[in-house]
């Protein structure tokens, strides 16, 4: 048996690999920390997860583990800071379908509608019970793959909210990168704001920017404004990278009276969310802070999906499309589509498993040699061969060690990557010629066009329910949390749990199993 480690992102894996049965599990702690190891002869295992370190030879380790996972999905509220924070009954009812002039009259409220969530309401987070440590994807706590129950907090509106709507200041932010989607979360967290009965809300010009560049006004916002926003792509609001300190933007939110902030963006966003949540604690400011994970490389921890992810997918079917019919009419043509994906290949995969015309996909996440018996090239030259033509489609994260690496870093300090699409293209062109075989290489990059599409339908639910959710959990009164939708259900999670580490595919998982069936190809190590 032989244990390695390894660690990056924030997160430690420790991998048991039995060499006797080639088969591994692999434990993941989602915060550094402690990683005792099995002694010589001793099955014991002391994996320090988070705050613990869980003793797997104490009797109670089962429910220590439990205790310490409700104390890491706790999500933060207004009352950690403010006790006495005084909670009113919601104004989200069905006497609220319509947003009234003011309050004179009170507020509505319906003591009999049953549309409320419980504080206590959970969702299972983890729905396979591993029975083996060797079973395909297995995910274990231990090496015997125990089942313990993973819940996290459910999403939607609460009986009590902890704002009253007219004393509310809402803002909206749009961060990173373009995203399918964006103007539907926009739209909906407005039009649910107004049915609480808010009137302030404003959204911040090109992402945390917006809040230092004194030339870029606020842009108020209203059912009117937003009404067919979600009709384009884009984002109403304009994005960013880079932009002021947390502090500074702080200082900006208690300048503009700001006590709702709703954040979309990805791991950087949300990783700026959580300090500005953390920051406005500190300064003891009533300020909820609640993120919408946006990123179109579905690469945010926990969630079935993010919002743009599926729509990239079906749009991406038409680059490879293109791709496949340019290869398939020409003499020896090969098509290469590179699709985003920075250090997971969720896009790549899933769009080579609904087109089924990639015969070769490659991902950050499975390492490959393009020269040699098994590289890319070899495969290549025999389906050239035996089917005459040829689909390859890379994420953009996939091979850069096979390119020079400059240490560029973009505005929000992320590495520009090489572009592995033109290697790929130029390294095949160059091998055909060596071989003196005749190929016809074409290649199609449709990151931009991609991302700028507006949603499809089942993105547009999804942008729907997290807008609206997002604004039940301000309400609610929990600040520092972002919204997901988990096993089919909606949850809310402290953010930095899903940012700990980027989401990636797992190479021994059955969805990347079934697309090596979908596409046929071979390890290329
Ligand atoms: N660790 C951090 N702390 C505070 N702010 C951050 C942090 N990382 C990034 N940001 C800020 O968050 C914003 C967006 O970050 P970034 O450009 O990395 O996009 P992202 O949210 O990860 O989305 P995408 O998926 O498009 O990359 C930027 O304005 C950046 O300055
Ligand atoms: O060119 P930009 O705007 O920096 O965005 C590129 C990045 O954005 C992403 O699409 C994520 O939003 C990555 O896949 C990609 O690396
Ligand atoms: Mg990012």
């Amino acid at each position: 048996m032989n244990v390695l480690i390894s660690s990056g992102s924030g997160s430690t894996t420790v991998s048991i690999i039995n060499t006797s049965q080639n088969s591994s599990v692999n434990f993941r702690s989602t915060k550094p920390g402690l990683l005792l190891f099995p002694k010589p002869r001793s099955p014991a295992i002391s994996v320090r997860f988070s705050r613990a370190a869980i003793d797997l030879n104490d009797p109670n380790w089962k429910s220590k583990y439990q205790t310490d996972f409700e104390e890491r999905f706790n999500i933060p509220h207004i009352t950690d800071v403010f006790p006495d924070a005084e909670a009113i009954r919601s104004t989200f009812c069905l006497k609220m379908r319509s947003p009234t002039a003011d309050f004179s009259g009170g507020y509505p409220s319906d003591e009999e509608w049953h549309g409320y969530i419980n504080n206590k309401d959970r969702v299972l987070l983890k729905v396979i019970n591993y029975s083996s440590p060797t079973s395909a994807g297995a995910v274990c706590i231990d090496p015997d793959c125990t089942w313990i129950e993973q819940w996290v907090h459910r999403a939607g509106p609460r009986e009590k909210i902890y704002f009253r709507p007219e004393k509310v200041k809402a803002a909206i932010v749009t961060c990173g990168g373009l995203c399918p989607g964006l103007n539907d979360v926009i739209r909906h967290i407005v039009i649910t704001l107004e049915i609480y009965g808010v009137k302030n809300v404003v959204g911040i010009p090109f992402g945390y920017r917006g809040f230092s560049d004194k030339n870029l006004a606020e842009i108020p916002l209203s059912r009117k404004v937003v009404q067919n926003i979600h009709l384009s792509g884009g984002s109403l609001l304009g994005v960013s990278r880079g932009g002021p300190t947390v502090s500074e933007i702080v200082d900006s939110i208690e300048e503009r009276g700001i006590n709702m902030f709703f954040v979309l963006g990805g791991n950087g966003t949300h990783a700026g969310a959580n300090a500005i949540h953390n920051e406005c604690r500190k300064r003891k400011m009533k300020v909820a802070v609640v993120g919408v994970p946006k990123t179109i490389d579905n690469d945010i921890l926990h969630m079935d999906k993010t919002f743009g992810f599926d729509t990239a997918v079906e749009e991406a079917q038409r680059a490879i499309n293109s791709a496949y019919i340019e290869a398939h009419s020409a003499y020896h043509g090969i098509g290469v589509v590179k699709l985003m994906g920075r250090s997971s290949g969720f896009i790549a995969m899933q769009a080579s498993l609904a087109s089924g015309q990639v015969d070769i996909c490659l991902i950050p996440e499975v390492p490959f040699n393009l020269h040699g018996p098994h590289g890319v090239l070899k495969h290549l030259k025999y389906l050239i061969e035996t089917k005459g033509s040829a689909v390859i489609c890379v994420a953009e994260g996939a091979g850069q060690s096979f390119l020079e690496n400059t240490n560029a870093k973009d505005a929000s300090g992320n590495k520009v990557l090489g572009d592995i699409g033109v290697h790929i293209q130029q390294e095949t062109k160059k091998y055909f010629k060596e071989i003196g075989i005749s190929a016809d290489v074409k290649y199609i990059d449709p990151t931009y066009m991609i991302r700028a599409v507006r949603a499809n339908a089942s993105d547009g639910i999804l942008c729907t329910v997290l807008g609206q959710n997002a604004v039940h959990g301000a309400f609610a009164g929990h600040s520092g949390i972002t919204v997901g939708i988990i096993n089919t259900h909606y949850a809310y999670l402290p953010i930095p749990e899903v940012i700990a580490y980027a989401k990636s595919v797992d190479p021994n998982s059955r969805m990347w199993h079934r697309c090596l069936t979908s596409t046929g190809q071979p390890d290329f190590i």
